[in-house]
């Protein structure tokens, strides 16, 4: 019998009918594009839910400040939020994305199965909070400095809590920290220390707060918006489903000027697994050494001729630096 094998010419029929079908699809679209008569703006992703997505437009008076609930082609790989856009306005605060801009800069989580997905674009900066009590220890902020580093965003240090009494050993760090030419703001939220020069410091760019629990970054956050209660996940129009909130991450905007983005897995950021290289390129005062050992595949450990180690024993890089640099290469073998 000819059986489960089909003809030739049953293929081609399916294949036809395929085609059709792809064709009508595109059709739909191109009838909803129809219906997209407006001009393109440019506007910012704010929140994201699946497909759909909350966009703000900016720059041109008519849309610039306002939010429109858009869909995106589906010929668009998945947009995140901080995204810049292309979009075109339906009616009624509806629109359609059409394209996105380059990404200057993307944060990265794993996901369930532990493949890195974007959760975050055009981030400028990410800010680790840390905290007087408990001390923290350098090599956590190592770990986070490194962690921002291989994303490329420019990090700075918020060392919150400045009305406890702060153990000696935090000057050091905080100088430590300084003379690598990293931005240090200490602030109290309780007393309401260093917050003028946190809003100027979060002007004009788009911002992460990440750092471990309890180190104050919801009292911070919740003090630098007032108006918004951030723990109540947003948006909440989806008729079909009903009210439903979401742990994507959301744009905010601080009264002073410059953005927020927040969401609780952008918090946990810098916790994650590192490569060995990830970890040597984020010691920023290693570079100028990297690639003048003896070896070309040094591992900085006991080999002759490491640039890496002469410059710690002639005073160039800190001794506790490069220490937090071996433990946390170590941690990466062990794990
Ligand atoms: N003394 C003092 N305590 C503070 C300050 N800021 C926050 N706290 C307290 O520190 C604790 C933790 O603050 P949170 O804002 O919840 O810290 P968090 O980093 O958001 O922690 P998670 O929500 O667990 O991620 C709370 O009891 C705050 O009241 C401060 O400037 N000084
Ligand atoms: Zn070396």
């Amino acid at each position: 019998m000819a059986g489960r094998k089909l003809t030739r010419q049953q293929r081609w029929r399916i294949d036809k009918i395929q085609a059709e079908r792809n064709r009508r699809a595109d059709k739909k679209e191109a009838a909803l594009d129809e219906e997209a008569m407006g001009p393109e703006h440019r506007g910012r992703v704010i929140a994201h839910f699946g497909r759909t997505l909350e966009v703000e437009g900016m720059e041109e008076e008519a849309v610039a400040g306002k939010r429109f609930r858009c869909h995106q082609r589906a010929n668009l790989e998945s947009l995140v939020t901080g995204d810049i856009v292309s979009w075109r306005e339906l009616k009624d605060g509806l629109g359609v994305v059409v394209g996105r801009f380059d990404r200057h800069s993307t944060l990265e989580r794993p996901d369930a199965r532990g493949i890195l997905k974007p959760v975050a674009a055009n981030i400028d900066r990410i800010l680790i909070v840390v905290a007087v009590e408990p001390v923290p220890f350098a090599n956590l902020i190592d770990r986070y400095l490194v962690a921002a580093e291989a994303t490329g965003i420019t990090p700075a240090l918020v060392i919150n809590k400045t009305d406890l009494p702060a153990d000696p050993e935090l000057d050091t760090l905080k100088a430590r920290y300084q003379r690598l030419g990293y931005d240090v703001l200490p602030a109290s939220v309780r007393q309401q220390h260093g917050l003028d020069v946190l809003r100027e410091a979060l002007k004009d760019l788009t911002t992460v707060f990440v750092g471990q629990s309890g180190v104050g970054k919801s009292s911070l956050i919740n003090t630098l918006l007032p108006s918004e209660d951030i723990r109540v996940g947003a948006l909440s129009e989806d008729s079909r489903k009903g009210t439903h909130t979401t742990t994507t991450a959301r744009l905010y905007h601080f009264p002073a000027g410059g953005d927020l983005i927040d969401s609780p897995g952008i918090r946990e950021f810098g916790l994650g697994h590192l490569t060995e290289q990830q970890v040597t390129d984020g010691f920023v005062e290693f570079r100028p050494f990297l690639g003048h050992c003896r070896f070309r595949d040094c591992m900085h450990r006991e080999e002759p001729g490491c640039a890496l180690r002469e410059a710690v024993a002639e005073g160039k890089i800190d001794l506790a630096r490069f220490e937090s640099y071996q433990r946390i290469v170590h941690s990466l073998t062990a794990s």
